[in-house]
């Protein structure tokens, strides 16, 4: 999918964009491959199992109330197992930007582990639901996508479904998390939980409560850098845009 040097125009561009083109160029080795095939596979088959979960539950009890903790475990597994993927950018195994990968799976890890694992009496918002169902058909769309990309065999659906559900899911998404953030803030706020008062020995004071405020009030600059990073991949896949990124 990368452009050849010709194809993006960079054969006379900057070092940057040449170093960029090269970065593109080079290709992987047999292990790479294998291991990002496996992975990608592995993580596709991790969020179906995960979908098709959620679907039994709701066709079973008719309600999504339960639904969360009967799904807790994968989602946990599978959400945690895509640290990985920070890894894989810095490393270079995949040309993708270390600080967009890594500010997108903060927050999901913090979301899973910090706020619906840890505050037990939202686990049942009609927000947590919205975010589970966004998030499970991104990433089935988003690891299929990588799995047939890397078994040149991608169709091109797949490839349609990556480059355009986010359009609509991302927002959904964001506005999912924010509510489940939002719902929990009374029950941190009573419970004191992961907070530090003073007086202390290290005369150190922490308030989780105003601490998921500020996390909330990071949605505003953080997020758009993820959506127009994603815009700048659908130029490049949908309309063969040679997008020359800064190195991050
Ligand atoms: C301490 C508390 C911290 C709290 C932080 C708070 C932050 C708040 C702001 C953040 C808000 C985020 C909210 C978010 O969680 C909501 C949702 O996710 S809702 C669901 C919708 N979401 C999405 O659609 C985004 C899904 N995520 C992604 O797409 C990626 O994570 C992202 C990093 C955002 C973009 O991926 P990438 O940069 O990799 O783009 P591409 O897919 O186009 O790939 C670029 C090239 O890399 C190759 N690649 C990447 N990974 C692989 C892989 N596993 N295997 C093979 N190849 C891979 C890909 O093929 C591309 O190659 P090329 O350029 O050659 O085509």
């Amino acid at each position: 999918m990368a452009p050849n040097e010709e194809e993006s125009g960079a054969g006379n561009g900057s070092v940057e964009e040449k170093e960029n083109v090269k970065k593109m160029l080079r290709p992987r080795s047999s292990v790479t491959t294998a291991w990002l095939i496996f992975y990608n596979i592995t993580m596709t088959a991790g969020w179906l199992v995960l979908a098709i979960a959620m679907a039994r539950f709701y066709m079973d009890k008719g309600t999504y109330k339960g639904l969360y903790k009967s799904i807790q475990k994968t989602l946990k597994f599978f959400q945690t197992f895509a640290l990985l993927e920070i890894i894989h950018c810095a490393v270079g195994v995949v040309h993708t930007s270390v600080l967009v990968t890594g500010v997108q799976l903060s927050s999901r890890i913090f979301m899973v582990w910090f706020v619906t694992h840890s505050i037990k009496q939202i686990q049942n918002e009609e927000s947590v639901i919205l975010f589970l169902v966004v998030w499970t058909v991104t990433e089935i769309t988003r690891y299929s996508f990588y799995t047939f990309n890397m078994l040149n065999h991608l169709p091109y659906f797949i490839k349609w479904a990556r480059y355009n559900f986010f359009i609509i899911l991302y927002p959904v998404g964001v506005v999912g998390e924010l509510l489940t953030i939002y719902a929990a803030l009374p029950f941190v706020k009573r419970s004191g939980m992961f907070s530090v008062r003073l007086p202390n020995k290290y005369n150190v004071s922490f308030d989780y409560y105003y601490f998921l405020l500020i996390i909330m009030a990071s949605y505003i600059p953080l997020f758009p850098q993820l959506y127009f990073h994603m815009l700048r991949q659908r130029r490049k896949v949908l309309h063969g845009e040679v997008i020359v990124e800064k190195d991050d």
